[in-house]
C-alpha cells in the first residue's frame, strides 16, 4: 500500500485498523456525538470474504446500475481519475441503482485488482459481489448485499457523489472501517480520539468480564462489577 496521502496520520491509521468495529461503535458512544442507533450500516451490508482485521479506508464513492444498457454511462478512465481524487488508503463504497432488485455485479477479480492496484483497501456495496475467492486469494476483500452470479449491463453512473450506502450518507472522502461484522463511518473529528477511547472501553469492560471469570459470579458481585464499570465511565444502554 502506498504511502497516506489524507488528513490521517499513518500511525493513527494503524492504531484504527487493530479496532473492531463494535468497539468503534462504542467508542463513539462514550463521545456522545450522535444518536447509537446512527452511523454505521444496516446488517444487509455483509462481510462476503473472511476478513480478520479492521479495514480503514477514505470513500470513493460513487452509483452504478446493471440493468440495462445506458447511454450516459460513465467511462472507465472517469472512475480511475475518481478513485485517484480521494486521498490513499480508500474504500470504495458503491450504491447501486438497482437496489434492493440488484442483478449484475461491478465486483469481481478484475476490478479488485485494479482497485488494489490503485490504493484501495475493498468495497462496501448496497449491490453485489462476485469471483468471492480470486478476492480472498488477491486480499480485496468486500462487503456487499449480496453475491451475483453475472455482471449484466454493469456501468458506472456517477462517481465521487454523496450516496447513501446501507443507511449511512457517505460523501466522498469520508472514512470508512470495516471488518467482518460489517461496516461503519468514522466521523472524521472523533478519528483521533477513537484510540483512547476504545483503550478506557477495554478497561470499564474488563471490570464485568474479570467478575464473570472469577469463579465468585453471584447477583451481588455483578451488580458491583456493573457499578465499578460505571465508575471507570461506562454508560448504560439502559
Ligand atoms: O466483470 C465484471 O464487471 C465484474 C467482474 O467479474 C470482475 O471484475 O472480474
Ligand atoms: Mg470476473
Amino acid at each position: 500500500m502506498g504511502a497516506t496521502t489524507g488528513p490521517l496520520s499513518e500511525e493513527l491509521l494503524a492504531q484504527l485498523r487493530k479496532i473492531d468495529t463494535p468497539t468503534i461503535a462504542n467508542a463513539l458512544e462514550l463521545m456522545d456525538i450522535m444518536p447509537r442507533t446512527e452511523g454505521f450500516m444496516r446488517p444487509e451490508i455483509k462481510s462476503q470474504s473472511p476478513v480478520t482485521e479492521t479495514y480503514i479506508g477514505y470513500a470513493v464513492t460513487g452509483v452504478i446500475s446493471a440493468r440495462q444498457k445506458s447511454p450516459r454511462a460513465l467511462e472507465r478512465s472517469d472512475y480511475y481519475k475518481a478513485i485517484l481524487d480521494i486521498p490513499s488508503p480508500r474504500m470504495i463504497v458503491f450504491h447501486d441503482l438497482d437496489y434492493p432488485a440488484t442483478v449484475g455485479s461491478y465486483w469481481g477479480e478484475i476490478q479488485g485488482n485494479i482497485a488494489l492496484g490503485l490504493d484501495c483497501v475493498g468495497v462496501v456495496t448496497d449491490g453485489g459481489v462476485r469471483d468471492l475467492k480470486e478476492a480472498e486469494e488477491m486480499g480485496f476483500p468486500f462487503w456487499a448485499k449480496e453475491v451475483l452470479v453475472s455482471h449484466g449491463y454493469v456501468h458506472g453512473v456517477a462517481y465521487n457523489v454523496p450516496v447513501d450506502v446501507g443507511g449511512v450518507y457517505v460523501e466522498p472522502g469520508d472514512l470508512i472501517a470495516a471488518d467482518l461484522h460489517g461496516a461503519i463511518m468514522i466521523p472524521m473529528d472523533a478519528a483521533e480520539r477513537l484510540p483512547a477511547a476504545a483503550e478506557a472501553l477495554a478497561n470499564q469492560e474488563d471490570a464485568v468480564i474479570s467478575v464473570a471469570q472469577s469463579g465468585n459470579v453471584t447477583v451481588e458481585t455483578l451488580a458491583e462489577a456493573w457499578a465499578e464499570s460505571a465508575r471507570r465511565g461506562a454508560k448504560s444502554s439502559y
